[in-house]
């Protein structure tokens, strides 16, 4: 399939959406009272999730969708209404003239098979979204990944693959047995790659998630699904951490070894496919190793985290989910933070520290000493205040039907503080006070050109209470530590994403991607300065899309 996004010079466009009418949009994309309307040219394929033919009609609306909407207005847990469209953007403020370059964002946007709805948040059918800015102007296209999983779903009507928390329905005994033979061989896995996307310093754009075989190759111009990210090695496995660490020079990642406890950690260089073993961290505690959805690094140091919520093996066999899914709490089993040297593979330091329930790390840096010593490491994650409740609460059931109160559980910045003076014991402290942002905090970004190193800001999601989601884009100063939040009544944004202006010297001199849905079901893009984190500009969306997760950001060559 062809695809004209994002802008071809040698193109030409229809209007930008806030520039047609109604009455254009009556050639054939119509969504009735009170729904957006497509711009005329724009291509569009609905998405029928009744049936799953190849070529579908393009303006029958699915039943579910409609039941969904009365019960929660938000876009944002609602199945992406169609596969894909494109088009330009009518943009209200100002696009800085320097941002030339496409925001990818990957996340779970459909929910549904037939009649069929999944559970949880991370069950979804990885859907795609690009903002294309070129000299101010936006182009957006959203389409679906085209994971086996997804083709498989589409193509019989049911779920064929282990999802988060959704398996398969079997048939009989004998299908039951199969499955759990496909469990161990991983065959009977998602490759739905939808919490992520990275840019390998190659240029590859590659989807992710925790299933190794979900790695899957992108065409940023076009969002087309290319292919599976083959690792060329023999490190076998079948999950590995959603977030890699991806620059220029590398990609580190934490492989969790659930026969022996422990993780390896693995370097690939750009232009190959091999991840090479740098080292490997056995568990401390039992009985298997910690959920490790993202790790932080230093300059010289690859930290692996040793969360109590730990993988097992038992709820994987399960057919229905529990409470924490494929995980479990450990509390006996303690927490620790182990940090292997980059270079040597060599552990460093092996602490233990308080209980923490984290999915995403901010950053990390080196502590020296007046000689420039190595002292220790610093390492700041969202932390959940050591309580796995909020992985049930991104049940979509308790995700549409919020009536008001506040249900959000309270997450904070959490830093731990890691000597390499041989102490059995780290630190797990507030970075700044909680009430700064509301007491929540996830889906967080940094400036890139800070990895490793000493920092100041971060932006992530906090809240404002009450709520059941994360419902602000918080700025927090680490060296101040306050922060500072953006907020629009009733609505949900996602992961606001840091991107620097070319040729900047401050840590914060750039601006701030966000996607929101709003409460009237739409949806826009938002531009912040990240300096005085002020609005500069707004793009409504044809509709409101589904919540994303993670995003990353490819400059134009
Ligand atoms: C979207 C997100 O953040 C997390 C997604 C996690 C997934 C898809 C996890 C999948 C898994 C299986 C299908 C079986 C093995 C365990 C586990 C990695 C949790
Ligand atoms: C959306 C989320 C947590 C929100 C909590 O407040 C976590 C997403 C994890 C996967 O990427
Ligand atoms: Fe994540």
């Amino acid at each position: 399939m062809t695809s004209s996004f994002p802008f071809s010079p040698t193109r030409n466009y229809g209007l930008p959406s806030c520039m047609v009418s109604n009455h254009h949009a009556s050639d054939g994309f119509s969504f009735g009272q009170g729904q957006p309307s497509f711009p005329k040219n724009k291509k569009s394929r609905e998405l029928n999730i009744v049936s799953v033919a190849t070529d579908l009609p393009m303006v029958v609306q699915s039943p579910l969708w409609k039941e969904v909407a009365q019960e929660q207005k938000l876009a944002a847990w609602t199945s992406i209404r169609q596969e894909q469209w494109e088009g330009e953007l009518c943009v209200n403020g100002e696009i800085p003239q320097w941002l030339n370059g496409t925001y990818l964002r990957n996340g779970p946007g459909l929910w549904h098979i037939g009649d069929y709805n999944f559970r949880h948040l991370f069950d979804g059918y990885a859907t795609l979204v690009g903002l294309h800015f070129q000299n101010g102007h936006l182009m957006m296209g959203h389409r679906q990944i085209e994971s086996d999983a997804y083709k498989a779903a589409r193509k019989s009507n049911k779920l064929c693959y282990r999802e988060f928390s959704e398996v398969p329905k079997h048939d009989n005994f004998l299908a039951y047995i199969g499955d759990l033979a496909n469990l161990f061989s991983g065959a009977s896995l998602t490759d739905n790659a939808n919490t992520g996307v990275v840019q390998l310093g190659d240029g590859r754009v590659v989807c992710l998630t925790e299933t190794i075989k979900g790695s899957i190759v992108i065409d940023p111009s076009n969002l087309d699904t290319l292919g599976k990210f083959e690792y060329s090695d023999s490190l076998g496995g079948l999950v590995h951490s959603a977030h890699p660490i991806v620059t220029q020079s590398e990609f580190l990642t934490l492989l969790p070894d659930l026969l022996n406890p422990g993780y390896l950690v693995a370097r690939m260089e750009p232009g190959t496919n091999e991840r090479k073993v740098i080292g490997r961290v056995d568990c401390r505690g039992g009985p298997s190793p910690g959920w490790v959805h993202s790790f932080p690094v230093t300059e010289h140091y690859v930290i692996v985290p040793e969360m109590p919520l730990r993988y097992c093996a038992q709820n994987l066999l399960r057919a229905e989910p529990t409470p924490l899914y494929k995980f479990e709490w450990h509390p006996e089993s303690k927490a620790f933070m182990h940090v292997m040297c980059k270079a040597s593979g060599k552990l460093v330091a092996s602490v233990e520290v308080p209980l923490f329930v984290t999915f995403h790390f901010i950053n990390a840096y080196e502590e020296t000493d007046e000689d420039g010593r190595v002292i220790g490491v610093v390492a700041d994650c969202c932390e959940h205040n050591a309580d796995t409740t909020i992985l049930d609460n991104l049940r979509l059931q308790n995700l549409r039907s919020w009536s008001g109160e506040d249900v959000l559980p309270d997450a904070r910045v959490g830093r731990f503080k890691i000597p390499f003076d041989g102490s059995s014991n780290g630190e797990l402290v507030d970075a700044l006070n909680p009430d700064e942002h509301g007491r929540g905090m996830d889906m967080c970004s940094i400036n890139p050109a800070y990895l490793g190193k000493k920092y100041r800001y971060a932006y992530a999601c906090g809240a404002q209470r009450p709520c059941n989601f994360p419902n602000t884009l918080t700025k927090i100063d680490l060296e101040k530590k306050k922060a500072k939040n953006w907020y629009d009544e009733g609505a949900v944004p996602s992961e606001p994403f840091f991107v620097a202006r070319p040729g900047a010297t401050k840590e914060d001199d750039g601006v701030v991607i966000s996607m929101i849905s709003d409460k009237n079901g739409e949806g826009y893009a938002l531009i912040l300065d990240a300096s005085t984190f002020e609005e500069i500009a707004r793009a409504k969306f044809p509709y409101g899309l589904p919540y994303g997760l993670h995003g990353c950001w490819v400059p134009k060559c």
